[in-house]
């Protein structure tokens, strides 16, 4: 029987630790300010936008959502950007994927001021990840977000064996880079690594982290007994249940530790982008935070 990791409660955790960060920022007469950006009407990108919307204001981050029809044209949107990085009440901008189809997404995240990128997409920041740099920066939130799951379990990564399953730039790319940083031997894994090696790799892993969008995807003979199982993926079924990208009925006997999903790494997302938009925040305006200030 596998420990689960809930991500509620984690999340919760860090929420406060955010709390207690913005009041001090407050000493400062600074309120951190988040804006996301939702194009057309995806009913997933609701859900989250709302529960970015609802977290945001419990912990006194001042979030607003700038909605646009699915029409609006890409020039629009980046017009949009150009206004909130000058704007001096913004430290964080997002931008909610997937955008239509007439918008190139890449145009978008490196419109957004590098210092603004919440998301962590801009490729500044993505060198910066990749170069191993130190300091402060921002980093995707669902992969940071699992990196606070993982530390905040014990798990140890120096050494270990982590297989990585998708490389969107969303989750699977920064996820392996994460990974690596801390010492584990890392494999990402995609649509073009045949079954076989696939299963082959997953067999030997200490710890998984699956992030493809394929229900179900990680079966019961893809995991050795006591593996850390990391399961990023959302998966709205017919009936309106969501499903991971791991057989959690099936895998759930076997790992060491297994995060469920709902309550997993999604909690963990939306928190971990407010704990990005409070540092934006104090870099913005000069504020040295306390290291080490999430303490989870
Ligand atoms: N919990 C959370 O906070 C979040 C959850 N999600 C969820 O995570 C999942 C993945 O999201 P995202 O990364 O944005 O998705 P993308 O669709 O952008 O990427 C999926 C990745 O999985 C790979 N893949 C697809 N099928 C297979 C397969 N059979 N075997 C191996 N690899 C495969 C793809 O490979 P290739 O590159 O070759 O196409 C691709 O790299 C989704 O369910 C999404 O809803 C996403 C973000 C946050
Ligand atoms: N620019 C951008 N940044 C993102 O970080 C981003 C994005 N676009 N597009 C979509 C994905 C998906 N995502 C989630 C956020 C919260 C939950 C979440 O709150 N999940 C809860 C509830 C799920 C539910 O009930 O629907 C849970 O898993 O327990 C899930 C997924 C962020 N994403």
């Amino acid at each position: 029987m596998a420990e689960l990791i809930d991500g509620r409660l984690i999340a919760k955790e860090l929420r406060a630790a955010v709390k207690a960060q913005v009041e001090v920022l407050q000493g400062y007469n600074v309120v951190p300010g988040l804006a996301v950006i939702l194009v057309g009407d995806d009913p997933a990108s609701e859900i989250y936008v709302r529960n970015k919307g609802r977290a945001a204001e419990k912990v006194g981050v001042a979030a607003q959502t700038i909605r646009y029809a699915a029409d609006l044209s890409e020039a629009e949107v980046i017009a949009k950007i150009a206004e909130l990085n000058a704007d001096p009440a913004i430290d964080a901008i997002l931008v909610q994927s997937p955008l239509p189809e007439h918008m190139n997404e890449q145009h978008i995240q490196e419109a957004i001021s590098p210092e603004k990128d919440v998301d962590g997409f801009h490729p500044e920041n993505v060198g910066k990840l990749f170069a191993n740099r130190h300091g402060f920066f921002p980093v995707a939130n669902t992969p940071r977000g699992v990196m606070t799951m993982l530390h905040h379990e014990h798990v140890e990564l120096a050494g270990k064996n982590a297989v990585v399953v998708g490389r969107s730039v969303l989750v699977g790319t920064p996820m392996f880079a994460l990974l690596q940083r801390e010492n584990a031997t890392v494999s990402l894994l995609h649509k073009y690594t045949p079954d076989a090696l696939r299963h082959q790799l997953l067999r030997q892993a200490d710890i998984i982290v699956v992030a493809t969008g394929v229900p179900e995807l990680i079966k019961a003979e893809d995991v050795q007994p006591g593996a850390v199982v990391i399961d990023v993926g959302i998966n709205r079924m017919e009936d309106g249940h969501l499903v991971g990208d791991v057989d959690f009925a099936a895998v759930e006997p076997i790992a060491g530790k297994i995060t469920p999903v709902p309550g997993g790494v999604g909690p963990m997302t939306i928190a971990t982008l407010l704990e990005t938009t409070v540092e934006l925040a104090a870099q913005h305006h000069d504020v040295t935070l306390e290291a080490g200030w999430q303490n989870i």
